[in-house]
């Protein structure tokens, strides 16, 4: 049957790295800042413009109405962030806003591609890096087409784990950020890092430079293009709790191998977060 999915694929690599070429550009003009949830939650015209600029050329080469989008800053503005059977491509246009606003180079633009709710494939482009990470389900993932693969490290003791502090400043929650990291750190392990966007994170754990990332706060449109990346480099995901893995949970953590990532688990203090798919509560 002919592989019906790989056109897609190849196209979103194709926008992907235009996407990042109008951030690149973008940076090197003044940026106008903007916040949504809180103050340190911060979005500029260049995210906005770059989904529309995505979602613009999807819909361009597959057509209006036959496929979803999830993107961060429709979303934000009260389009619904439902994922269905439905073909849906799931859109962040800049992951690492704060990056880009401070020209801290880590800002990746991730595309992720799910049919029955199963992510097809991810494309994660690191655009002031210019590194192209990709994946498809069963087919490996790569990095500028060069094969990548997890790290073979099981000893915690010889680790680097991302960990990131998301934009949820209350005391309780900053408190469990940080109980979790010093318990992490006091393992001890080699090291904690955090590039400041998720996407790069997953890829970091993708090609080995990092054991494992977690995070509690992310949203659905940071991660899906990283764990298609992650497990096809031979990684593996699961919620902070030691469940199965939920893109639209908000809370995951992915790494190397099993060891590692339930070692991680058991030092993870939880907090709540409410889903991306939650009913919208009319104010
Ligand atoms: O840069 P965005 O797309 O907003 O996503 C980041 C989020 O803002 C941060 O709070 C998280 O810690 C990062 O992991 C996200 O990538
Ligand atoms: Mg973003």
């Amino acid at each position: 049957m002919a592989d019906q999915w790989q056109e897609a694929y190849d196209f979103a690599v194709q926008v992907a790295r235009a996407a990042g070429a109008v951030i690149r550009k973008a940076g090197e003009e003044e940026i106008k800042v903007q916040t949504k949830s809180c103050t340190v939650d911060l979005v500029t015209k260049t995210d906005e413009r770059v989904e529309k600029i995505i979602i613009g050329s999807l819909k361009e080469q597959f057509g209006e109405g036959t496929h979803s989008f999830i993107g961060e800053e429709s979303v934000s503005k009260g389009q619904p962030c439902i994922l269905t059977d439905k073909p849906t491509w799931i859109i962040d246009p800049v992951d690492g806003t704060t990056n880009f606003v401070h020209g801290f180079p880590f800002v990746a633009v991730s595309i992720a591609f799910a049919v029955n709710k199963e992510i097809e494939f991810g494309v994660v482009y690191s655009c002031m890096e210019d590194k192209m990470y990709k994946a498809r389900k069963g087919q490996g993932a790569f990095c500028d087409d060069e094969p990548i693969q997890v790290s073979d490290v099981k000893d915690i003791h010889k680790s680097i784990i991302i960990c990131e502090h998301g934009t949820d400043r209350s005391p309780e929650t900053v408190q469990k950020i940080f109980s979790t990291q010093k318990k992490i750190l006091c393992i001890p392990v080699h090291g904690l890092r955090g590039s400041g966007t998720a996407a790069t994170n997953m890829c970091l754990v993708a090609c080995g430079a990092v054991e494992a990332f977690f995070e509690i706060g992310i949203h659905c449109w940071d991660i899906a293009a990283g764990a298609v990346i992650v497990r096809e480099a031979g990684g593996l995901l699961l919620d902070v709790d030691g469940g199965p893995f939920d893109v639209m949970s908000r809370r995951m953590v992915s790494g190397n191998n099993m060891v590692i990532v339930n070692r991680i688990i058991k030092e993870i203090e939880i907090f709540d977060t409410v889903r991306d798919d939650a009913p919208i509560v009319k104010k």
